[in-house]
């Protein structure tokens, strides 16, 4: 793990949305599609304001998100709604985006956009990434090496049930960065570090990710 300490949240959402710029034009330089998967919650919508406008061929690049909360795509915690309204506009208006959202009981096939080429993941203070929860009654099978790409899984207790992506798609992603604010959460990767899996999901990605962390 590489942990990056900004001195301010501005400062880490331009870095990082530049970082991500150049890493996805990098892969674009060597395979015909790209695929970018990001992080839904209140975190990242600053780093999409500005990588949005980013200067390459979003053509071929497909946004997925990495987990959604099962609301009607309206709503205001649908993280759907705001990667559309944050991310897929300006420049990036002409991504590809690949729903992870049920149909009735049946998910997605993402298969073809595997292994993800840029991931970016959030990180609760329960230590929960994408919708990977410690405590869900889905965490062991969504963490197993045979684990489906998505799944329709249970939260913590008063969330609403979620699809995320599985423990094996993040950590097979070519690169990984996990991006957190405030004293709350840095305390909860200390304790992620000491933890397991089950007790801390977000080890899932942690050995070979960036962390961005800022006060
Ligand atoms: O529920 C979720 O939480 C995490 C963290 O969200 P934040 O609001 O604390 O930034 C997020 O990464 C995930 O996509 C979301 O569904």
């Amino acid at each position: 793990m590489e942990l990056i300490e900004y001195p301010d949240r501005d400062l880490m959402m331009i870095d990082l949305a530049n970082e991500l710029a150049g890493e996805l034009n990098e892969a674009l330089m060597t395979h015909d599609q790209v695929s970018f998967a990001v992080p839904g919650g209140s975190t990242p919508g600053p780093v999409f304001d500005a990588l949005c406008a980013a200067d390459l061929d979003w053509s071929r690049v497909t946004v997925l998100v990495g987990d959604e909360r099962r609301v009607p795509a309206d709503h205001e915690r649908s993280n759907e709604r705001m990667i559309r309204a944050r991310l897929l506009t300006s420049r990036a208006a002409a991504a590809n985006y690949v729903s992870i959202r049920p149909d009735g009981d049946a998910l997605p096939d993402i298969s073809a956009h595997l292994p993800l080429s840029v991931l970016v993941v959030g990180m609760g203070a329960d230590m929960h990434t994408a919708s990977l929860f410690p405590g869900s009654p889905d965490l062991e099978a969504a963490l197993a090496s045979d684990a489906p790409d998505l799944m329709m899984v249970e939260a913590s207790d008063g969330l609403e049930p979620r699809v995320t992506l599985s423990g094996r798609v993040l950590e097979e992603a070519m690169s990984s960065h996990v991006l957190i604010a405030g004293k709350e959460k840095r305390e909860a990767l200390d304790r992620a570090t000491h933890a397991t899996r089950m007790e801390a999901p977000i080890r899932t990605v942690l050995a070979n990710a960036t962390v961005h962390w800022a006060p």
